[in-house]
């Protein structure tokens, strides 16, 4: 068995998917931002408020790393930028894991994340308007990280279920 990792833009499921997925799989789930919270001390939101960002892809970089690096079996949701920075989209093609890609369209993003937003430092402040141009690009920006994913499912319209269902599939 290889460790699972789940990727892609804020809002596309990560951290709900992989906890579905561990229930059924049996295998412990890891939410990277979790991860990153419990060893600072600190919210995502402190995080980058206190410290700023380019300090958070430093411990998010490092805490990928360890848990890539420990013997036991996990999945890992990551954050949505965890590709995007220090060359971690490289790690997602080695043969010890298996990386999924969970692909949003800029409409199922927006409306999950709009009202969604307050612990995600980097939409946090923005109004309806903004927040969608936002989306548009920077998902245009990160799609080159996230297709180092070995495996992509496309999760519009589709319920928590059937996407866990959609993962099986491919670990099967
Ligand atoms: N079909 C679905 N699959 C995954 N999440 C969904 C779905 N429908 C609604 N949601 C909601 O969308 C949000 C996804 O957020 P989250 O799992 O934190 O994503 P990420 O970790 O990728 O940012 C949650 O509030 C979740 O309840
Ligand atoms: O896209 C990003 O750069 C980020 C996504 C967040 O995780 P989620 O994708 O789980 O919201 C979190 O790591 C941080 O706010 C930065
Ligand atoms: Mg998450």
């Amino acid at each position: 068995m290889k460790k699972i990792v789940l990727l892609g833009y804020m809002g596309c499921g990560k951290s709900t998917i992989a906890q579905n997925l561990s229930k059924i799989t049996e295998i412990p789930f890891l939410d990277l931002d979790v991860c990153i919270e419990k060893k600072a001390n600190l919210s995502i939101k402190d995080i980058f408020e206190q410290h700023g960002e380019i300090y958070f892809r430093k411990l998010e970089h490092e805490m990928f790393l360890e848990l890539l690096q420990s013997p036991e079996n996990y999945i890992i949701g990551l954050g949505g930028g965890t590709p995007c920075y220090a060359n971690n989209h490289l790690l997602l093609q080695n043969e010890d894991l298996v990386s999924v890609y969970l692909k949003a369209s800029i409409d199922t993003l927006y409306n999950r994340l709009v009202h969604n937003k307050s612990k995600r430092p980097l939409i946090a402040d923005m109004n309806e308007e903004e927040m969608k141009e936002f989306i548009a690009k920077h998902l245009f920006d990160r799609s080159f990280y996230y297709n180092h994913a070995q495996f992509k499912v496309v999760v519009d319209d589709k319920t928590v279920e059937e996407t866990v269902e959609d993962i099986l599939k491919i670990l099967a």
